[in-house]
C-alpha cells in the first residue's frame, strides 16, 4: 500500500531555508524570493497561486510541501471585544510541532484596543518551567512550536491583517524555543518576509538567559522580563527558574547591555496582596532595576485552581505603582483583558485534545 508522505509546511521559512527547497526543486536561487513573497505579502493559500514558478516545479512542489495554513479550531469571544483562538497542533498532513509528545493545543489571544491590535501568540504546547501561578506552566510541557506554528497564529485569524503589535505572552517560554521564535521573528521583520518593525514585537522571558543573550544579540525586539519578586528566595518559591536564572544575575547582564538600538525593556510584575505587595517589595524592586532604563508593568493576578494567593488590591497597586515612580522607575498597571473567556495573562490552557483531530 502506498504511504501518505507528510508534506512539510512552507510558512515559517527563512529565506535560507526557501532556498534550499528551490535547489531541490530544480529551480535558480532567486526563485526562493518569488516563493517569499507569495507566502509572506501576497499570503497564497496553495502553491498553485504560485504562478511565476514554472508548471512542473509547481506540480513537484505540491507534492513535497505545502503552504501550511491552518485555521483555528475554536474561536471563543470576551465581552471585551478580546477574542481567543485555538489553533491544533497535530494534523493529518503535517504538524505544528518539533519536539515533546504534543495532546495538547494552543491558543493565541487578539487584542483590540482603540488604534491597536495586538496578537498574544504561544510558543510552545505547554511549558516547562513550572510557574506555581501560570495554567500553562500548571500542564507540563507538551512540545516546542515550529516557526510554521507561530506564524500561523499570525497568518489565520480574521483580524491578520490588521495587527499593529505583537506579544510572546501567550502559552511557554519563548527562550525555551529559541531557535524556532528567531526564526519566526526573522520571517516578520525581514524585507522579503512580512517586514514588520520589531519595535512592534515584544518578547516576553522569565530571563532563561543562555538564549535571551541570543535574542539580544539576533534581533531588535522589544523585551519583557517576567520578575514577580525582587526577593530571591521568594522567587524561587514562585518561580523555580530562579535556581539556574537568577533575577539579579539577569539585570545585571541587561544593565552591561548594549542597548543602542532604542529598543524597549520592561519588567513584569504580577501583585498578589500579602505577598509582593508592599513598599519594602517596591523599594526593592526600585534597587534591582536601577541603572536600566526599563519600565515596569504592574499585572493583577489572574486567579488559577489551587493557587494560594489572591491578587492585591486595585488601590494598593496603585500606592505600589506611584511609589515606583517616585524612586524614578516607570511604572504602570496593565488593564486585564478578556478573562472572562480565560484569555488574560497565564490563563491559557490550550485544552485538552487528544493525540489527533
Ligand atoms: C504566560 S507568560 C508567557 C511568556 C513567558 N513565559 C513569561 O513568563 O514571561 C506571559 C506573562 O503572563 C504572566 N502570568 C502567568 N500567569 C499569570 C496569572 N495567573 N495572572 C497574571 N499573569 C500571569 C507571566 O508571569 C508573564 O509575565
Ligand atoms: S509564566 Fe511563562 S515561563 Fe512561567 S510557566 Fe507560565 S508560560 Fe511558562
Amino acid at each position: 500500500m502506498e504511504q501518505h508522505e507528510i508534506r512539510r509546511p512552507l510558512l515559517g521559512m527563512t529565506l535560507a531555508e526557501l532556498e534550499t527547497v528551490a535547489a531541490e526543486a530544480g529551480l535558480r536561487k532567486f526563485a526562493a524570493k518569488q516563493i517569499a513573497r507569495r507566502l509572506y505579502v501576497n499570503r497564497a493559500r496553495s502553491i498553485d497561486e504560485m504562478t511565476e514558478l514554472p508548471k512542473a516545479s509547481r506540480e513537484w512542489l505540491s507534492e513535497h510541501y505545502c503552504v501550511g495554513l491552518q485555521a483555528p479550531i475554536k474561536a471563543s469571544r470576551s465581552a471585551d471585544g478580546t477574542v481567543k483562538y485555538l489553533f491544533a497542533t497535530r494534523g493529518e498532513d503535517f504538524d505544528f510541532l518539533t519536539s515533546g509528545k504534543g495532546g495538547r493545543d494552543v491558543e493565541a489571544v487578539y487584542i483590540p484596543d482603540r488604534d491597536r491590535a495586538t496578537l498574544c501568540v504561544s510558543s510552545q504546547a505547554g511549558c516547562k518551567m513550572g510557574c506555581k501561578f501560570c495554567m500553562t506552566g500548571r500542564q507540563g510541557f507538551h512540545g516546542d512550536l515550529t516557526a510554521a506554528g507561530i506564524i500561523n497564529q499570525i497568518f489565520a485569524i480574521p483580524e491578520s491583517s490588521t495587527l499593529t503589535n505583537l506579544v510572546f505572552m501567550g502559552m511557554g517560554e519563548p527562550m525555551d524555543n529559541i531557535d524556532e521564535v528567531l526564526k519566526a521573528l526573522e520571517v516578520l521583520t525581514a524585507p522579503w518576509g512580512l517586514a514588520w518593525s520589531p519595535k512592534r514585537i515584544t518578547v516576553s522571558s522569565i530571563g532563561k538567559l543562555d538564549s535571551l543573550r541570543r535574542l539580544l544579540d539576533e534581533t531588535k525586539v522589544h523585551v519583557a522580563i517576567s520578575v514577580h519578586s525582587p526577593f530571591p528566595a521568594e522567587r524561587e518559591s514562585l518561580m523555580p527558574i530562579e535556581k539556574a536564572f537568577p533575577v539579579t544575575r539577569v539585570m545585571e547582564f541587561l544593565r552591561d547591555y548594549d542597548f543602542a538600538h532604542q529598543r524597549r525593556l520592561s519588567a513584569e510584575y504580577i501583585m498578589w496582596g500579602g505577598v509582593n505587595d508592599d513598599m519594602c517589595h517596591a523599594d526593592a524592586l526600585g534597587r534591582l532595576l536601577r541603572g536600566l532604563d526599563c519600565r515596569v508593568n504592574l499585572i493583577r493576578f489572574h486567579a488559577i485552581p489551587g493557587f494560594e494567593h489572591q491578587t492585591a488590591s486595585t488601590a494598593v497597586m496603585e500606592r505600589f505603582r506611584d511609589r515606583l515612580n517616585e524612586l524614578g522607575v516607570t511604572a504602570t498597571i496593565r488593564a486585564s483583558r478578556g478573562e472572562d473567556i480565560e484569555a488574560a495573562c497565564g490563563m491559557l490552557s490550550g485544552e485538552s485534545a487528544g493525540e489527533t483531530h
